[in-house]
C-alpha cells in the first residue's frame, strides 16, 4: 500500500491568521475541502474561498463562549480514524463522519498572555483546549493525517503540498508529527510552570523549542547544543558561529553588564567567564582604555561588552586588540565599518530583553534550579562595621569592586580604585589564595593599591584577609559580615585606620 497520501479535506483552526492565506489558496486550487471555525472561517470566506463551518459537521453551535467548538466525535472522528481499518471506516459511513486529512492549528497564545501581565481570568481563557485537542489527534494519527501545528510552518508546508501535487509522503507526516508534539508539550510545560510559579509540585519542566547544534562541545572531541532563542537577545551583525564556550562567556558578560545598565559609561573584558578588565569613565573610550589596562594580557582572545554605544576611537582601540566577540547595545555606523575589520570578529547588538530569573545547572542525576541572584549592593544597605567611615570616592569604588565580585568565581577577592578593576583572585579554594592573587596581579600590571578598596564575595573567618590588604595599601573593604570571628576583621582595621562596611548579602558564584 502507498504511503503517499493526497489529501481531499483540511480542518483549520488559527487563532493568528498571518501568513495563512497562500496556503488557504493552494488548497482550493487543489480542490481540498476546507473546514473550519469561527474567526478562521470568516478569514477564509473573506478571501473569496468555500469553507464549510465546523458547526455543519458538528450540528453543535461553538458553545461556552468558544470553549467547545470543535470538541466532538464527527470532527475526531475524521482526524483519528485508520483508512486501513475496515471497522473504522465502517463507523466513519456509519455515522456520516467526514474524512480530515490535514489539521492545521495555531494555539491560543498562552506564553504570551501570560508575559503581558493579563489577568489570571485571561490567562485561563488563553489555555487552548479544542487545538491542543487536535493536534494530539492528529499527530497521533500521522500515517494518514498531516498535522501542522505552528504558523513558522505554513512556508514548508505550501512547498510541499505544490510539489506532491497535494500529496504527501509517510516520512513527511511523521516529522510533523514531532514538530506538533514539540509544539504540545511545549505548551503544557508553559501552562505547568505559570500554575506551579510557587514550586509547590516538586517537578521540574524546563522546555526551550529553539534547538541549534554547535561545532562542539567546551572541548572539541564533545558534542554541544544550545537550546534558547539567541535571535531574540542579540542582532548578529558580524562574524563566525558561536561557540559553546562563546556562549558562556556572552552570558557572563551580559549579567555583569546588567548590573552597570544605568551607570556612566562602563567598559567589561572577560576571559573564562569571569572579568578580566572593568572600567567607568566619562567617555567609553576611555572606560575601554582603562579596562584593557586591568589586564592587557588576559584580554587576548576576550570578550568585550560595553554598556553605551561603540564609536570610532572606542572601535580604533579595540581593533588593535584579538578579541571573540564585542557586545554593545549600539555601534556607530563608522564603529562597525571598523569592528567588521576582522573576518572572525564576532560582533552584536544586545537587545533589550529580560533575562531568566531563574538558573538551572546538571546537578548528580538531576539538575539544580535556583532564583539567580538579583540583589545588587548599594550605598544604602551598607552598614558600619569600623570607627572610620569609607570617603564618598571609596564608597562609590566599594559598590563597583561589590557588583563585579557578584560576577566572579568564588573564592574571589576584587581589588578596584577610581572605578577601575586593579585585580581580582578568582575561583580560588581559600580567600587568602583569591587575595594574594588580586595583589599580585594589580602589582604585576603596576597598580598602586595605595587608597585601593577591596571587596569579598563572602566573609572572612579569620583577620588574616584585611591584614594583607592593609599591607598592600588597600583602605576601605566592603563584605557580607556574618563569621562569627568578624570582631577580629573589625578590631584589625580598627587598629589600622581602614574602613570596613557589611552588605549582608554573600554572593558566592559556584
Ligand atoms: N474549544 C474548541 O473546541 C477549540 N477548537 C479550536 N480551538 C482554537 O480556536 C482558535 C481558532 O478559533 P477561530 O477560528 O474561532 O478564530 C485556535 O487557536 C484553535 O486552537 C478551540 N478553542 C479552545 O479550546
Amino acid at each position: 500500500m502507498s504511503t503517499t497520501k493526497k489529501a481531499s479535506s483540511a480542518l483549520i483552526s488559527v487563532f493568528h491568521k498571518d501568513g495563512l492565506e497562500p496556503l488557504v489558496k493552494k488548497f482550493n486550487e487543489l480542490e481540498i475541502t476546507i473546514y473550519s471555525t469561527g474567526g478562521t472561517e470568516t478569514f477564509i470566506k473573506d478571501l473569496g474561498i468555500d469553507v464549510v463551518p465546523v458547526e455543519d459537521v458538528t450540528s453543535y453551535p461553538s458553545i461556552l463562549g468558544g470553549r467547545v467548538k470543535t470538541l466532538h466525535p464527527k470532527v475526531f472522528g475524521g482526524i483519528l480514524n485508520r483508512q486501513d481499518n475496515k471497522s473504522d471506516q465502517e463507523q466513519l459511513k456509519e455515522f456520516e463522519i467526514p474524512q480530515l486529512d490535514i489539521v492545521i492549528v495555531d494555539l491560543y497564545p498562552f506564553e504570551k498572555t501570560v508575559a503581558s501581565g493579563a489577568s489570571e481570568q485571561d490567562i485561563i481563557e488563553k489555555i487552548d483546549i479544542g487545538g491542543i485537542s487536535l493536534i494530539r489527534a492528529a499527530a497521533k494519527n500521522y500515517k494518514d493525517t498531516l498535522c501542522v501545528s505552528t504558523m513558522n510552518d505554513y512556508d514548508e508546508v505550501l512547498e510541499m503540498i505544490t510539489k506532491g501535487n497535494g500529496s504527501t509522503t509517510l516520512e513527511d507526516r511523521r516529522r510533523f508529527a514531532t514538530k506538533s508534539f514539540n509544539v504540545s508539550s511545549h505548551y503544557d510545560s508553559a501552562i505547568f510552570n505559570y500554575f506551579n510559579k510557587n514550586h509547590e509540585e516538586a517537578a521540574f519542566k524546563l522546555s526551550e523549542t529553539n534547538g541549534q547544534v554547535l561545532r562542539y562541545g567546551e572541548n572539541p572531541h564533545q558534542k554541544g547544543f544550545f537550546f534558547g532563542d539567541f535571535e531574540a537577545m542579540f542582532n548578529k551583525l558580524h562574524g563566525k558561529e558561536l561557540s559553546y564556550n562563546n556562549l558562556l562567556d556572552v552570558d557572563a558578560a551580559v549579567n555583569l553588564i546588567q548590573e552597570f545598565k544605568n551607570d556612566a559609561p562602563t567598559f567589561a573584558i572577560l576571559k573564562h567567564n569571569n572579568a578580566c578588565g572593568l572600567a567607568t569613565r566619562p567617555t567609553i573610550h576611555q572606560a575601554y582604555v582603562d579596562a584593557l589596562a586591568g589586564d592587557p594580557v588576559s584580554a587576548f582572545g576576550g570578550i568585550l561588552i560595553s554598556n553605551v554605544e561603540i564609536d570610532k576611537p572606542t572601535a580604533e582601540e579595540i581593533h588593535n586588540l584579538f578579541c571573540e566577540v564585542v557586545i554593545a547595545p549600539s555601534y556607530t555606523p563608522v564603529a562597525l565599518d571598523i569592528l567588521k575589520g576582522k573576518k572572525n570578529r564576532i560582533i552584536l547588538v544586545q537587545n533589550e530583553v529580560d533575562l531568566p530569573k531563574m538558573t538551572v545547572r546538571t546537578c548528580l542525576n538531576g539538575v539544580l534550579v535556583q532564583e539567580k541572584d538579583e540583589k545588587t549592593d548599594k550605598i544604602a544597605d551598607l552598614t558600619n562595621a569600623t570607627n572610620k567611615k569609607p570617603t564618598d570616592r571609596e564608597l562609590e569604588d566599594l559598590i563597583f569592586a561589590s557588583k563585579l565580585c557578584k560576577h566572579t568565581k568564588s573564592n574571589t577577592i576584587v581589588l578596584a580604585k577610581n572605578k577601575q578593576l586593579c585585580a581580582s583572585g578568582t575561583g580560588q579554594t581559600s580567600r587568602v589564595d583569591a587575595l594574594n592573587q588580586a595583589i599580585h596581579k594589580a602589582q604585576s600590571f603596576n597598580f598602586d593599591l595605595n587608597g585601593a578598596v577591596l571587596a569579598s564575595d563572602a566573609f572572612f573567618p579569620f583577620p588574616d584577609c584585611v591584614e594583607i590588604a592593609h599591607k598592600s595599601g588597600v583602605t576601605s573593604v566592603i563584605q557580607p559580615g556574618g563569621s562569627i570571628k568578624d570582631q577580629l576583621s573589625i578590631d584589625y582595621c580598627n587598629e589600622n585606620g581602614i574602613a570596613m562596611v557589611m552588605t549582608g548579602t554573600r554572593h558566592f558564584k559556584h
